[in-house]
């Protein structure tokens, strides 16, 4: 198993490059990493550390590719208390729902036991046209949390 599992969840592709980004990094930094864009459940380790990064769609929504894990991880009540995860959204402050689909996310993560570690990110695309750069400076502080 992977040190870090990272999931994205994306319409368009951006949430993929972050994740992509990120494992990069995070393997520079000397961890191990797994990259799943749009996992099933059963596709993830059940412990271990996880890095969640989602955009947001239609109003709020969950990206489609997400929408399986999400639904899973709803009806099937699996326990993940011995998960632990970061969480990274990407959405665009012109929506009322700004970064809607991680915060759903999240909820669901941490009813299933999981326990979140360190803030959730939330990135304002109008603000910040290169997302990799705001991911990548908030990955350096959520990395010592991890020591
Ligand atoms: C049709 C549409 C609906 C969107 N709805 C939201 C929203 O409800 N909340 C939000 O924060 N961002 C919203 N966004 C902004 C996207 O999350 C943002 O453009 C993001 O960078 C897309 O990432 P992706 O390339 O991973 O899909 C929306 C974008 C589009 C095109």
């Amino acid at each position: 198993m992977a040190d870090i599992t990272l999931i994205s969840g994306s319409t368009l592709g951006g949430a993929e490059y972050v994740a992509e980004h990120l494992a990069e990094k995070l393997e520079e930094a000397g961890f191990s990493t797994a990259t799943l864009h749009g996992p099933r459940l059963e596709d993830l380790p059940l412990s271990g550390i996880w890095l969640t990064i989602s955009s947001t769609h239609g109003a709020g929504d969950i990206p489609d590719n997400l929408v399986p894990l999400y639904k899973a991880l709803r009806e099937l009540h699996p326990d993940l208390s011995l998960v632990r995860f970061g969480a990274i959204g990407i959405g665009s402050r012109e929506y009322d729902t700004f970064c809607g689909a991680i915060e759903k996310v999240e909820a669901e993560l941490k009813r299933a036991g999981a326990k979140q570690l360190g803030e959730t990110l939330r990135i304002n695309v109008l603000e910040h046209e290169i997302p990799e750069d705001p991911a990548e400076a908030w990955l350096g502080s959520w990395i010592n949390l991890l020591k």
